[in-house]
């Protein structure tokens, strides 16, 4: 058999479904062989697949987060586009066929597919519903609500709010949720030359009132890395939780209590607001350079990816929402939204209204913007700098990158 490879950066539970999907794969055909590997989070396995890619030792597929998508699309000749792969190995394909949030969001300028989607999340609200039984309280909707329960749930005994990436839920879908631009040309979607980010004063507002929150004990940050905020909410200590939509799986083998959940909040106060959140999670890409003979594998593997039955049980076994309209069929069909309402939560936050800015962004060297972010609102978090200064230096600092992005790619 043609032996083949794809590096990942699913760990935990998800690394255990990502090898039980590659067993299925291989017992279901004897042409292709295929062998996954962890790579370590998502910032290691881009950075590992790009220097792979210049040594000439890329893997097959590589599966880059929606953060990096921009520098692998804008990485000349570093992918073959995953529309001409299935077009050129006889797989079928039609875009038509994913659900509409999904469709563009790792497509080039003329709409072509460029990354096969497969790890598709939103940021949702995680809630202990011992912690809301304790307190006499409901989840909240809007974080005007939140402020009228967290000092209720701090008497109850609980870390009222934690959330697990500042850039991605309290920044970018901050962003999509209030339906505020992020950056000029069109969210960065319209050439990467002079695109600049944009912080007005609805996501100063809310670090200002995150930064009241923390002062008050009715917030907790307990650091940047992708598992140090949900570890106190798996341990029980946390109210609620804003986290990936696929953490539900890893959350549902490790909790010992009643757990929920809801969309993401969003401020009331500002007009427009209660908009759909934008993909996140990541998407496997068909790095170049390979025979035709392992670009077939690939091919044949996607195809095998994307069958319903496959993404059903993906979205069933981590959280991720299933990234076809058929595999969302299969899941209604199956009464799996009926035995756990919660699952379908990503998916409806996907599916709410969108409106002009609810696209999300494709920004090239956006992992080191989100590093930048992540510096700057640690500061906020921990008293050094306040959150205008702290905006101020990230749109400076933020814009230089994109610049360098610019030049390098000539777009
Ligand atoms: O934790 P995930 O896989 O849902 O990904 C979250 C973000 O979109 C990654 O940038």
């Amino acid at each position: 058999a043609t032996e083949f490879t794809w590096w990942h950066a699913m760990g935990g539970r998800l690394g255990e479904v990502v090898n039980e999907i590659s067993t299925g794969y291989n017992a279901s055909q004897d042409a292709c062989n295929l062998t996954p590997v962890f790579k370590g989070g998502y910032e290691d396995a881009l950075t590992a697949g790009i220097a792979a890619f210049r040594a000439g030792e890329q893997p097959n597929i590589l599966q880059v987060f929606d953060a990096g998508s921009a520098t692998i699309i804008g990485a000349p000749g570093a992918v073959v586009p995953v529309e001409d792969l299935l077009n050129d190995n006889g797989v079928e394909f039609n875009i038509e066929d994913y659900i509409a949030g999904v469709r563009y969001f790792y497509a080039d300028g003329e709409g072509k597919m460029i990354g096969m989607p497969f790890n598709s999340s939103a940021p949702i609200l995680y809630v202990n519903e011992d912690a809301m039984k304790k307190a006499g309280v409901e989840a909240p909707k809007t974080y005007e609500e939140f402020e009228a329960i967290a000092p209720k749930l701090k008497e109850a005994g609980y870390v009222p709010l934690v959330q697990s990436h500042l850039p991605w839920e309290f920044v970018e879908n901050f962003k999509s949720r209030h339906d505020l631009q992020f950056a000029t040309n069109n969210n960065g979607y319209d050439g990467a030359e002079g695109t600049e980010l944009i912080f007005g004063e609805p996501i100063r507002n809310h670090f200002k009132a995150v930064k009241k929150w923390l002062d008050a004990d009715l917030f907790g940050y307990y650091g940047t890395g992708w598992g140090d905020n949900q570890a106190p909410f798996n341990e029980g200590k946390v109210a609620l939780w804003i986290g990936s939509s696929g953490s539900f799986g890893g959350i549902s083998k490790t909790v010992e209590f009643p757990f929920s959940a809801t969309f993401l909040p969003y401020w009331d106060a500002v007009e427009g607001a209660n908009k759909a959140s934008f993909i996140g999670g990541a998407a496997l890409f068909a790095m170049s350079g390979k025979s035709a003979e392992e670009n077939k594998c690939t091919a044949s593997f996607f195809e095998y990816l994307t069958s319903p039955e496959v993404q059903y049980m993906w979205h069933k076994e981590t959280g991720y929402v299933p990234i076809t309209e058929a595999a969302y069929e299969l899941a209604k069909k199956d009464g799996h939204y009926d035995r756990t309402p919660a699952a379908e939560v990503g998916i409806q936050q996907l599916s709410l209204e969108g409106g002009e800015w609810t696209k999300g962004y494709r920004m090239g060297f956006y992992v080191q913007v989100r590093d930048v972010m992540n510096r700057e609102l640690g500061k906020v978090m921990s008293g050094e700098t306040d959150v205008d200064n702290a905006f101020d230096v990230i749109k400076a600092d933020g814009d230089k990158l994109l610049e360098r992005f610019a030049k390098t790619t000539g777009n």
